[in-house]
């Protein structure tokens, strides 16, 4: 029988909550498949592996790769993405023998339809990415294991090193010849990356329908939104992005409403996704919202969340607003992010 395996990547706890969703949505979806979770030693907590796997057939401990060369630190930083410093721990995927043919899905995707078709795609199938077509996005391949490709990738890593530091440029120097194979090409509606959509917004609204897998790629991921006492997701822009709601909906419906809190009771370090129960805290505007400029207004907010009368059991666990304040502090004013963090 051949062994065909969802594989997905947690380094860090912080990505934690993807990787859980990711693996409820791929069975809500019918999948009979194998489903594995890579996990590194260092930054993930026992608590985090624990809950992986209660979700996962096999979580799976692989050494950390990481990147650690000027050169690749500087093209982390061109793509302003210094985070991603540990991302080539994903060419572990190569070695996984054990597997006939493995999916590969980043912590950060979220199916819409049932993906088990892209199993018939040959060894190396990706999907165009969205910044440059010519490369594709190493959040979603299919892939034959094989020993021999994996000490070639690490060669290269140690050779040449990732044009853009992390294991998407690795990748697509090795498989150089992906763009002229049309075979190896997966349409776009099988990485469709909606953070970014406003790149070719009518094309979105055309092919909506189409998305097989939608990927939230950049510092801005689906469970360091807020939300709204109704469970709706609170965005800012304009360009509303209806697969987040659903990312939450999957969530909704596997954790119930005490999970997150007593998650958080039992291990500070994961970062869960905000759980609803908190109102937002101010209607948006320009003067008095999260998602502000000026240290000042920072201080205000934090201010309005001490003092605040809203009724929630954890209302002195202040500590759950911090994180979303930062992220979406980052989010906006990233050269500053440094400084909040030490401030606050
Ligand atoms: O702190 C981290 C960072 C990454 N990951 C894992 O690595 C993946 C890649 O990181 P991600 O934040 O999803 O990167 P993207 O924003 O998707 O950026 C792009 O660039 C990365 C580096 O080349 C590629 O790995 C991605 O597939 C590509 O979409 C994540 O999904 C996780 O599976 C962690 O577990 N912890
Ligand atoms: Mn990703």
């Amino acid at each position: 029988m051949t062994l065909h395996v969802y594989v997905t990547l947690v380094t860090t706890d912080s990505y934690v909550p993807g990787a859980l969703v990711l693996a409820h949505r791929l069975r809500d979806l019918g999948t009979n498949k194998h489903l594995a979770c890579l996990v590194t030693p260092n930054n993930v907590s026992s608590q985090a592996k624990t809950w992986l796997s209660q979700c996962f057939h096999d979580v799976i401990s692989v050494d950390t790769i990481k990147n650690e060369s000027t050169t690749a630190m500087t093209n982390l930083t061109l793509l302003g993405r210094p985070d991603l410093i540990e991302t080539l721990t994903k060419l572990h995927v190569f070695r996984l023998t054990q597997y006939d043919k493995i999916v590969f899905l980043d912590a950060d995707t979220y199916p819409i339809r049932l993906i088990d078709d892209l199993f018939e795609r040959p060894s190396f199938s990706a999907a165009p990415d969205i910044g440059w077509p010519d490369c594709f996005n190493s959040g979603v391949f299919v892939v034959e294991p094989s020993l021999t490709v994996y000490s070639d990738l690490i060669q290269l890593a140690s050779k040449k090193g990732s044009f853009d530091g992390g294991d998407q440029g690795l990748l697509n120097t090795y498989f150089d010849n992906w763009p002229e194979t049309s075979a190896h090409r997966l349409p776009f509606t099988y990485n469709t990356t909606p953070s970014a959509s406003y790149s070719y917004a009518p094309a979105y609204v055309e092919f909506r329908d189409k998305i097989s897998v939608a990927h939230f790629i950049g510092k801005q991921k689906p469970w360091h939104y807020q939300r709204f006492a109704d469970g709706s997701v609170y965005q800012r822009d304009n360009n509303k992005n209806d697969h987040l709601q659903l990312w939450w909906d999957t969530w909704d419906k596997h954790f119930d409403k005490m999970t997150p809190a007593y998650l958080l009771s039992t291990t500070r370090t994961i970062p869960l996704p905000h759980y609803h129960h908190y109102p937002l805290l101010s209607t948006p505007s320009t003067s008095n919202h999260p998602i502000t400029s000026k240290k000042e207004n920072v201080q205000s907010i934090w201010h309005d969340i001490t003092s605040s009368s809203i009724s929630s059991p954890d209302k002195n666990n202040f500590s759950n607003f911090q994180p979303i304040i930062k992220n979406q502090y980052h989010r906006q004013h990233y050269h500053h992010h440094y400084k909040v963090l030490e401030w606050e």
